[in-house]
């Protein structure tokens, strides 16, 4: 009438996205994620004790690109509210967000910080009381220093126990309300990047190591690229096993609920049409994503791993395959990006001198020709490959017999260099933002069309947040926040509120694909 375009969707309600909602089956979940080291802040308030990204972002600033910090982050802790009502004005229907463990257990176990219980019954509360469904990960790397402290943390067998008791505060304390549960979001990264390439916490690798395509390793506190991956990820697995078995005997029965793990993996695809490449290709997704799917599927590592790894493979127990098997209600599947897979032939006297040797595949972003697989933003590791989505769930159908998934995350970035200029403008237009999720949720409806049993789609992330060892360098949040204050504040912001005016959330374009 008054020239305004209407569009099919608008009969939809309003308090549901309509990101082509009407082609989604009518109980999909839409989502944003998030994660408590990432945006709560408050580090050292409200009884929290501190964890190992506390202590790596404090002794090593170097080893973050802004020298930033999670010590305020996006403040979360005061402005929770706000975040719900940012979902609510999204039309979310579902949050994901991490349990802080020292928030609740300063000490890693033992003494329970009440404030900490009482932050989080706020946030579901308010969360509920405004529709929306908490999907709560447990641990998502931020793991209490004295824990790391006392014994190595996930490279003790120790940590089961610490882990299972953790989760069992949260099972009690949150039960009642929370009913989707992810134990660990992608172990393979805190895996690999905290204890195989030292650039994550708590910082561990081979100090003085050539890795291809990445330098020398700086290992400030040491650590064995070559053997401490695959213990760390061995005790991740225990974990989870040990978790899950606690919540089905003891919480299952009365609250009713579900509970997975988040896996994350870039999808592999051949670097050319030889046989030698579609190996390779198999090879990376087992060492990328069955490393941690196959020992909760099937009770064991990928027999590649067994075969190439040997020795410093750990073995499971028969009482830990019995736990670990079909250990999931439902899989988290955090997808962004896609590589080409090299089969990398190795010399007869070859020495593996770190994890990324035993697979013996080249994992790259461009083609024999130098081709990239696709189109990456300046400074991005992210190369849109929509594709490499549907592929990947399907992959994961056919391997692991069509589990339940949910994609945990999925999301794109814009790249900052430090000190540079923002102009609000220009950080608020991410129509490439836009471009990936509709071309990533066309894949994902692809998928569910062909078979695969896909749940619900979490973007990363509601919010700009602290991007580990890219500091606030990397924003790939719906909402832009102005974390080096360049951003003037209006005359009518209260200076005097508990959080720092510059810290508010201001929505990106792409938020209208939501509304
Ligand atoms: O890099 C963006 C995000 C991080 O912010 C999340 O914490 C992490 O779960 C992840 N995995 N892959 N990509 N991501």
């Amino acid at each position: 009438s008054n020239g305004e375009v209407l569009t099919i969707e608008d009969d939809v309600p309003a308090t549901k996205p309509r990101i082509g909602r009407r082609t989604f089956p009518p109980d999909f979940v839409f989502g944003a994620a998030t994660a408590a080291y990432q945006i709560e802040g408050a580090a050292d308030k409200g009884g929290r004790g501190p964890s190992i990204w506390d202590t790596y972002t404090h002794k090593f600033p170097e080893r973050i690109a802004d020298g930033s910090n999670g010590d305020v982050a996006a403040d979360s802790y005061h402005r929770y509210k706000e975040d719900v009502q940012l979902l609510k004005e999204l039309g979310m229907d579902a949050y994901r967000f991490s349990i802080s463990w020292s928030r609740i257990l300063p000490k890693g176990r033992g003494k329970v910080n009440e404030e900490g219980v009482q932050y989080y019954n706020n946030l579901i509360n308010e969360l509920l009381a405004n529709g929306i469904e908490p999907y709560v990960t447990i641990f998502h790397w931020d793991l209490p220093e004295a824990l790391d402290a006392e014994y190595g943390g996930f490279l003790s067998n120790k940590i089961a126990e610490d882990f299972k008791n953790y989760a069992d505060v949260c099972f009690r304390e949150f039960g009642d309300r929370v009913k989707y549960w992810i134990t660990v979001n992608e172990a393979l990264m805190f895996t690999t990047l905290g204890f195989g390439l030292g650039m994550h916490a708590p910082g561990h690798c081979t100090d003085g190591l050539e890795i291809q395509g990445l330098g020398r390793l700086n290992c400030p506190v040491g650590g064995d690229s070559l053997r401490e991956p695959y213990i760390v990820a061995h005790n991740i697995l225990r974990s989870h096993a040990e978790t899950v078995h606690l919540y089905r005997e003891k919480y299952k029965p009365t609250q009713h609920g579900e509970i997975g793990i988040t896996h994350v993996t870039q999808w592999m695809v051949p670097i050319d049409g030889s046989p030698l490449s579609k190996e390779a290709q198999e090879r990376a997704l087992h060492f990328n994503l069955g490393w941690f799917m196959d020992p909760i599927k099937f009770g064991d590592y990928p027999l590649s791993m067994r075969a190439l790894v040997r020795d410093r493979l750990p073995v499971f127990t028969q009482e830990e395959t019995k736990k670990l098997k079909n250990s999931y209600d439902f899989i988290g599947l955090n997808y962004y990006t896609s590589r080409f897979a090299r089969n990398r032939p190795l010399p007869a006297n070859f020495k593996p001198t770190s994890y990324l040797d035993d697979s013996c595949v080249d994992i790259t972003a461009v083609d024999n020709e130098g081709f990239p697989i696709d189109h990456a933003e300046p400074g991005s590791w992210i190369n849109v490959h929509p594709r490499g989505l549907r592929e990947l769930l399907l992959y994961i159908k056919n391997r692991y017999d069509s589990p339940p998934i949910y994609i945990t995350e999925n999301g794109v970035m814009e790249k900052d260099q430090k000190g540079q200029q923002l102009h609000l403008h220009h950080v608020l237009n991410d129509t490439h933002r836009a471009e990936y999720l509709a071309l990533h949720l066309h894949e994902l409806k692809e998928a569910i069309r062909m078979g695969v049993d896909a749940r619900g789609y979490f973007t990363w992330s509601l919010i700009d947040n602290f991007e580990w060892s890219d500091g606030f360098t990397s924003r790939l949040g719906l909402h832009f926040i102005d974390y080096y204050g360049s951003h003037k504040p209006h005359p009518d912001e209260n200076e005097k509120a508990p959080s720092p005016s510059h810290l508010r959330r201001i929505p990106k374009q792409s938020v209208t694909w939501f509304k």
